[in-house]
């Protein structure tokens, strides 16, 4: 499997936002979001196998497995049960053009899948056969440019009714006024998070 990096850090997206948070981050991504932050992950990485990458996990119980796109790992599947029989907790981040039930259903798993709104200029790509593979326990996240992609997220989620939590964050990960504002004036059933990370250390990498 491809790694670009692994680093301990506080959880900075979705509902397991604040926790303590060991990441693996694999290379190469299938996408080419407009606003991606993380454009150093799209090629490369280090060849690793999995019992290297299990020797390197530290002892944190969460883990977040992300990319990249990790589902683009052919022994993505071992890597999870290895970290599952090692206790993990884990959040698999994925960008939701790649078919998520390979992923096993497990109470220690969050799917964290994100719908692409149009600024990303990739949300032809979005995979609505995922839709039915995620459960309350999950979440889908919602990365919002401008009014054009808010407009399509509210339309989606009223099209789309799912039992998985939903996020609303913005590009950039800190600008959330507007979205707020509108998830309130329309009584909508979505949390609106921030990059928790970018605002503890910035927009950086490898945090
Ligand atoms: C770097 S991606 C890696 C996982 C997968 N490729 C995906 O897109 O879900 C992880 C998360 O970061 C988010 N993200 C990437 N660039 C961002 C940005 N500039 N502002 C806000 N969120 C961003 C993505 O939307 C995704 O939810
Ligand atoms: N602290 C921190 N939390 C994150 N949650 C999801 C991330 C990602 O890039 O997938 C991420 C990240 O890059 N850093
Ligand atoms: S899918 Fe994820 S890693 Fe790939 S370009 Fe988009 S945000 Fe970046
Ligand atoms: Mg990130």
């Amino acid at each position: 499997m491809k790694i670009c990096e692994y680093f301990g850090s506080i959880q900075g997206e979705g509902i397991t936002i604040g926790i303590p948070t060991y990441f693996i981050r694999t290379a190469g991504c299938n996408l080419r979001c407009e606003w991606c932050d993380t454009a150093y992950a799209w090629e490369g990485g280090m060849e690793t196998s999995v019992d290297e990458i299990m020797e390197i996990v530290d002892d944190t119980e969460n883990v977040c497995v992300t990319g990249g796109e990790p589902l683009l790992q052919k022994d993505m599947p071992e890597l999870i049960d290895r970290l599952l029989e090692a206790g993990k907790r884990i959040v698999i981040e994925t960008n939701g053009s790649k078919d998520i039930s390979v992923i096993p259903k497990n109470d220690n798993i969050i799917i964290s899948m994100d719908v692409k709104c149009p600024s990303s200029g990739m949300s032809d790509k979005n995979l609505s056969s995922n839709l039915r593979y995620l459960g309350k326990k999950d979440q889908i996240k919602f990365v919002i440019g401008n009014h054009v992609d808010l407009n399509y997220a509210i339309r989606f989620i009223r099209e789309n009714p799912v039992d998985a939590n939903i996020i609303f964050g913005a590009v950039g990960g800190m600008d959330l006024l507007h979205i707020a504002e509108e998830v309130i004036n329309r009584k909508l059933n979505v949390r609106v998070l921030p990059q928790l990370h970018k605002i503890i250390w910035g927009d950086k990498g490898s945090v």
